[in-house]
């Protein structure tokens, strides 16, 4: 019998946290905290397509949707600025091209139809305020968002507790950190619930010398 076919990375990815993929990548592709869902209870995985905006200007924006096909994410780097970079109307085209969904490092705004519609979004911060659409920094080039550098093609995964961001090149080994990370985690909870205390389940040696 023919061995199975190694699973997607995309898969292995989306069967996973953030939190432990990023411990499993040496505590490391986690982006700025205030970058929040604006759903809850939904994970993203995929890999990226770039967009860097000029601040109040999403013309970068527009563009990457078009860069963008079936299970992309699209990473957009607004410098924090609170603006209506996204909304409505490109998670409507972003839908009809297959695009699993956003992280921005700047505002979204049409948040209770983005939820109706089911367009996962991760931004910091929601504000009605209009962008122009004039001038684009960059898209599909590495960006700086949430403090993360990203590449186009880097894999994201995102859910209620943030966004981590692992590069192509370590996808592999992260994932078999991960969920080897998952499987101690697993056959911990048991040792927990017959009454093991996390220091033993752990392994924490306790230096702090204090009571
Ligand atoms: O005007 C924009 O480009 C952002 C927006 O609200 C939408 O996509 O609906
Ligand atoms: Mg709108």
């Amino acid at each position: 019998m023919a061995a199975p076919a190694p699973r997607d990375p995309v898969a292995r990815l989306a069967d996973l946290d953030a939190a432990t993929v990023h411990e499993a990548a040496g505590r490391s592709g986690d982006l700025d905290p205030g970058i929040r869902p604006i759903q809850s209870g939904v994970t993203l995985a995929g890999r990226a397509v770039t967009a860097d905006c000029h601040p109040g200007d999403n013309l970068a924006v527009h563009r990457a949707v078009l860069a963008a096909g079936p299970g992309d994410v699209l990473v957009v780097a607004a410098g924090g600025h609170l603006a209506g970079y996204w909304g409505e109307i490109l998670a409507v085209a972003a839908r009809a091209r297959g695009v699993a969904g956003l992280v921005i490092d700047g505002g979204c705004r049409d948040t209770a139809a983005l939820r109706r519609m089911g367009f996962p979004v991760w931004s910091a911060g929601v504000s009605v305020r209009g962008t122009v659409k004039r001038t684009v920094r960059s898209v599909g080039e590495p960006v700086v968002a949430g403090g993360v550098l990203v590449a186009p093609g880097d894999y994201v995964l995102a859910d209620d507790d943030g966004v981590v961001v692992v590069p192509a090149a370590r996808v592999a080994a992260v994932l078999d950190a991960a969920e080897a990370r998952r499987e101690r985690e697993e056959a911990g909870f048991a040792r927990l619930r017959e009454g093991a205390t996390t220091f033993e389940v752990l392994g924490i040696e306790d230096v702090s010398g204090r009571g």
